[in-house]
């Protein structure tokens, strides 16, 4: 059966990814603005742009584990920096009510989307084993432990990241892969979050001294220019009060429509 229906459901999935909500119905109108509890309509128009595809299952059909909230591995400067942007995502207003702050918390799950990765051509088993690479070692603690939170208003950033002892690369450091990665997901992630669905075009790194493993960082992301489907976005890696550089970094990337992403 051909049917529109599965574009929604992965829209509403990537919703839920970034932390958004929508409500159902008003699904197609063009709002960008997100209000304190509100809902939230995309302002993606790709997601539009796949007209005919198979009938899809909501991508989460349960509640997902949210692998972006504090766990018993989680060190002092982990929590500490959590802690320092967590409260300045809702705050108390005179009157005792709550609205939004400056920063969001986005969720992070073990899947980007059910049926995204190579779409309806991967077998189902491959579709029933994905995992988002970041998050699919199981003990808490020894592979990538990250929150990240965006400021919209300065469209601006931030991840604190932990790296565990799997990662690790030269002797007691990071993996520059280990780091590349994260620098892709989260400045992937930012790029999503100002620009709807993009793919990395480029990545340019600069390796400028070496994260030791177990360490707490903090990737900063920021919006240096968009161009017509291009969003180019910087980070840079420092200690935990950002006297020290570890690694720099600037990526492109590439708005896609929802069809780039399921034709594989
Ligand atoms: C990801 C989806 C959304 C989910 C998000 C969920 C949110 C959070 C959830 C979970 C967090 C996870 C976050 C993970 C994030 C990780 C992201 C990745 O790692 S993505 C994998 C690695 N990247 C690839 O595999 C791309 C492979 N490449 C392609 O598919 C294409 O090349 C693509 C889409 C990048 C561009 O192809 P074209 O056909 O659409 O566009 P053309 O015509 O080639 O280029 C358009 C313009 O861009 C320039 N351009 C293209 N590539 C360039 C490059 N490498 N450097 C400089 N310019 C480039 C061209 O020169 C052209 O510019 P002129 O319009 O002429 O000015």
């Amino acid at each position: 059966m051909i049917r529109t229906g599965g574009v929604q459901q992965i829209a509403r999935g990537l919703c839920q990814i970034m932390g958004r909500e929508i409500s159902k119905g008003n699904f197609n109108t063009n709002i960008s603005q997100m209000t304190p509890r509100g809902t939230l309509q995309l302002p993606w128009s790709s997601i539009n742009s796949v007209r005919t595809m198979a009938v899809l299952p909501w991508p989460f059909s349960f509640q997902p584990r949210d692998f972006s909230l504090p766990n018993s591995s989680w060190g002092s400067d982990m929590r500490r920096l959590y802690e320092h942007y967590n409260s300045q995502c809702e705050v108390e207003t005179d009157d005792g009510e709550k609205k939004w702050g400056v920063w969001r918390r986005l969720p992070s799950y073990n899947r980007s989307l059910k049926y995204a990765t190579g779409g309806v051509y991967l077998s189902k088993i491959i579709q029933s084993k994905a995992r988002l690479f970041t998050r699919n070692i199981r003990e808490q603690g020894a592979g990538f432990e990250y929150v990240v939170f965006v400021n919209k208003q300065e469209q601006k950033c931030v991840c604190v990241f932990q790296a565990g002892h799997l990662l690790e690369g030269p002797p007691g450091h990071v993996h520059g892969g280990a780091i590349a990665t994260m620098i892709d997901t989260v400045t992937g992630t930012h790029a999503t979050y100002l620009s709807g669905p993009v793919m990395t075009a480029n990545l340019n790194i600069n390796y400028r001294s070496p994260i030791s493993l177990g360490s707490t960082v903090l990737l900063t992301c920021s919006l240096d220019k968009k161009e017509g489907r291009k969003t180019f976005v910087s980070c840079q890696v420092t200690n935990t009060d950002s006297s020290k550089l570890h690694t720099e970094a600037t990526g492109l990337f590439l708005s896609i429509t929802m069809g780039h992403l399921l034709g594989g």
